[in-house]
């Protein structure tokens, strides 16, 4: 068993507190401060200083985790994004993910456009064709949506987590100035996928709940459980838009945390994607097959990284 500080640097994030802003508020040590970086442990009155500050209980900073084999891919995404190291796995990720799911949802944007705006934060825009800027915005959005990802993968998935994901994919679109919009948070309006109802606003937290409370209790997550667990969100569609992002995000989070070989539905297999959603309460293996068939592509992806060292 180890200790893990996830909790903490998660509720920094979402309260806009850097690592040094928290050391200095604390006059807490440079040792102290990696040995939080490294879940090492430190003096309780740390702890205590810590949930005195951020006004929380011990729980909400720390956990203990239980002896698993190392993530090896979730090591290397996080040493990469800490070097911010170009060409490897981690910007891959990045620049796949983001183009394929927001492509999903509709972006214009080509797959070159989005590896620019990730590698030099400019774009080509060709003249014969208008290009929106929430599709721009949207992408640079699932960068850094990707990045907090990485950062809770280990966590236990909450409603918090995933109003997160919203709220960063969604944050300065069109859709946030809109005042019945709720960015970060739950949807105000019934809305339908495909032809399909959806949860209505007011039982969206309640489901969400069940659905948390069913998922988080079982003693042991595979990649069927992941896969319910996303056909169920969506059927629920608990924000206004982005569902599908969000939900997206999640299957890759969860895939990491349960350390299974995780997975990036291309928008080429879109129609067998919607087709297993669609089909799921009958037979489950349209969907299950197109995220097998999307894990070993990922899969292919990490031998060419980690067995060709
Ligand atoms: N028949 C279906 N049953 C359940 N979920 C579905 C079904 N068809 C599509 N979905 C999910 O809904 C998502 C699209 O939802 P919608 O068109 O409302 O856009 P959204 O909520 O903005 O999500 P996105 O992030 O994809 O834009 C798809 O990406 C997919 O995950």
């Amino acid at each position: 068993m180890g200790i893990r500080y996830d909790g903490l640097f998660i509720m920094l994030k979402e309260n806009g507190i850097t690592k040094t802003g928290l050391q200095k508020r604390l006059g807490l040590s440079s040792a102290t401060m990696a040995k939080l970086s490294k879940n090492e442990n430190v003096a309780m009155k740390v702890i205590e200083d810590i949930c005195r500050e951020l006004k929380c209980q011990p729980g909400d900073i720390m956990s203990m985790t239980s002896d698993s084999p190392p993530n090896k891919l979730l090591s290397v995404l996080k040493e990469e994004k800490e070097m911010k190291l170009k060409g490897g796995i981690y910007h891959q990720t990045q620049i796949k993910l983001a183009y394929n799911s927001n492509r999903i949802e509709g972006s214009m944007l080509s797959e070159d456009q989005t590896r620019y705006i990730y590698e030099t934060n400019t774009i080509e825009v060709k003249a014969d064709k208008p290009t929106k800027v929430d599709d721009i915005i949207e992408t640079v959005n699932h960068f850094q949506c990707f990045d907090y990802m990485i950062d809770c993968a280990e966590s236990e998935l909450t409603e918090s987590i995933m109003k997160e994901f919203h709220r960063i994919l969604k944050s300065g679109t069109s859709d946030s100035r809109k005042d019945w919009f709720r960015v970060g948070d739950y949807k105000a309006r019934p809305n339908v996928v495909g032809d399909m109802r959806t949860t209505a606003p007011a039982k969206v937290q309640g489901e969400i709940r069940k659905l948390l409370e069913e998922y988080n209790e079982k003693k042991s997550i595979n990649i069927d459980d992941i896969i319910e667990f996303h056909y169920r969100f969506e059927t629920i569609h608990p924000f206004q838009d982005g569902n599908g992002r969000v939900g997206r995000m999640i299957l890759f989070k969860e895939c990491l945390r349960h350390h299974i070989i995780p997975f990036i539905i291309d928008e080429e297999h879109k129609l067998y994607y919607y087709r297993g959603l669609k089909e799921y309460p009958n037979e489950r293996g349209y969907l299950t097959d197109t995220c097998l068939s999307a894990q070993d592509r990922y899969r292919e992806l990490m031998k060419y990284f980690f067995e060709e060292e």
